[in-house]
Parts: C-alpha cells; sequence; structure tokens
C-alpha cells in the first residue's frame, strides 16, 4: 500500500493506491483505503486490510457519538487519540497503520497514527510499504501554501511513485478532499493501468488442433460411479 497526506492552503488531502495483496498474489486490483469517519473527517488505512476498516468503523461510531453527546463538532485530535488508545491497548496485535485528515472548528488537521500507537502530526505524510517512494515525492516537490489543486496533483503523484516502484501498491489512485466547506471523493480519479483490449481475437476454429487418436468407453464399462447425463451440445457457429 501507498497512503499519502498532505495539507494546503484552506484544506486537506488524502489519497491511496487500489491494491490488496496476499504474498505475491494481488487479492483485489480496486479497493478502497480512503475510509469515512466523519463527515468533516476521512482516513486512509495501510496494513491488514480487516483491521484498518474494522478499526475506523469503530471509532467512526464512537466518534459520532461522543459528538452527539458533547453537541458538538467531531474533532480530528480526537479520532486520532480515540484511534491511538484503541491501538495501544492491542500492543500492535491489530495491524492497522492509518493516515488521520480533516477540518474542524479548530483547523485544518494531519495525523498518522501506527499499528502500536504512537502518533505524528506533520504538514505532509506518508505510510504503507510504498511510503519511501512517496515521500521521495513529497521531499522533493512539497512547499508551503500550496493551493488545492497542486496539492491534489503533489499527492497523485506521490501515489504514483508507490504505484509504479512498490510490488504492494497498484492499479488506481483515490483521492480525498477535505475543507471546512465540503468534503470530495474521488475514486480512481487517476487510472494509469488500465487494460487494453487484446491486438488479436484468440479464438481458434473447431479442428485447428489434430486429433491424434480417439477411445471411445461405452457407458457400461463406467460402473455406477459416474452417471454420464447426455446433454445436446451447443452447435458451432
Ligand atoms: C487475501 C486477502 C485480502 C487482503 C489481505 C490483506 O490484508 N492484505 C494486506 C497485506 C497483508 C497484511 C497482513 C497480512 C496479510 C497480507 C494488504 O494488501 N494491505 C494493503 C492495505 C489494505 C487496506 C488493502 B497495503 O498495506 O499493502
Amino acid at each position: 500500500t501507498t497512503i499519502v497526506g498532505c495539507i494546503f492552503d484552506g484544506g486537506v488531502v488524502i489519497a491511496a493506491d487500489t491494491r490488496a495483496t496476499s504474498g505475491p498474489i494481488v487479492a483485489d486490483k480496486n479497493c478502497e483505503k480512503l475510509h469515512y469517519i466523519a463527515p468533516n473527517i476521512w482516513c486512509a488505512g495501510a496494513g491488514t486490510a480487516a483491521d484498518t476498516e474494522f478499526t475506523t468503523a469503530l471509532i467512526s461510531s464512537q466518534l459520532e457519538l461522543h459528538a452527539l453527546s458533547t453537541g458538538r463538532k467531531p474533532r480530528v485530535v480526537t479520532c486520532m487519540t480515540l484511534l491511538k488508545q484503541h491501538l495501544f491497548r492491542y500492543q500492535g496485535h491489530i495491524g492497522a497503520y492509518l493516515v488521520v485528515a480533516g477540518v474542524d472548528p479548530t483547523g485544518t488537521h494531519l495525523f498518522t497514527v501506527h499499528a502500536h500507537g504512537s502518533t505524528d502530526k506533520l504538514p505532509y505524510v506518508t505510510m504503507g510499504s510504498g511510503s519511501l517512494a512517496a515521500m521521495s515525492v513529497f521531499e522533493t516537490q512539497w512547499r508551503g501554501n500550496l493551493t488545492r489543486d497542486e496539492a491534489v496533483a503533489l499527492c497523485s503523484d506521490a501515489i504514483k511513485a508507490g504505484i509504479f516502484n512498490d510490488l504492494g501498491s497498484g492499479s488506481n489512485v483515490d483521492v480525498a478532499v477535505i475543507t471546512a466547506e465540503k468534503t470530495t471523493l474521488m475514486r480512481n480519479y487517476i487510472r494509469p493501468n488500465e487494460r487494453v483490449p487484446k491486438l488479436q481475437s484468440y479464438v481458434f476454429r473447431r479442428g485447428t488442433t489434430a486429433v491424434l487418436n480417439e477411445k471411445v468407453i461405452r457407458k457400461e464399462e463406467l460402473g455406477n460411479f459416474i452417471t454420464v447425463q447426455e446433454v445436446p451440445v451447443a452447435e458451432d457457429k
């Protein structure tokens, strides 16, 4: 996984690739790694897919209950604190590595939360197996006071660095932009690895492969461990 976050003048952008792996196998070519926490707070997740999904859903629920009991909009720092306390309690056994981002009455915030419960508050962050590729983009191109479009482009480039240089990352770029006014989720904002139609048709005519010999087995010879069902064969076009 490659996930990133970047603060800009007026809000925050988070982005993710869409590959899920199981060892050397791509388990999902277009999975969702950006999770809803609250209208003004979203979270990108790396690590164990189930753990990121369940942990963010749990804290989203706890945060909504907290907002209802306080009668206030949920704050990003509260979300971060709930996440770190939960993950610390499980001593890293919940493999959730999260980028938490949002805008609340206290301002624009971007945090990372690691599975063991440690957190950081920064203007730009990267996590997951592709985090070094992504960080190379931020360390060479980030500056303060980015515009929204510049921040979206920078985050997309950082995710693409992971997609093309980390085998644990791939497929598409998902982006979420959070400002005081609204939150925009752009699913598959960039599709850099679309599968193109094959150059030729690989349907071969019957008879292409010579039949060298034929052995007819009568039903009676099969005994009764196989029941042969006569099914009419669709005529070849
Ligand atoms: C099989 C299956 C479904 C996905 C399994 C599954 O969690 N894959 C993990 C890698 C991993 C982790 C721990 C145990 C095994 C496999 C994965 O792809 N994580 C990506 C993020 C999640 C949200 C998709 B990324 O961090 O690479």
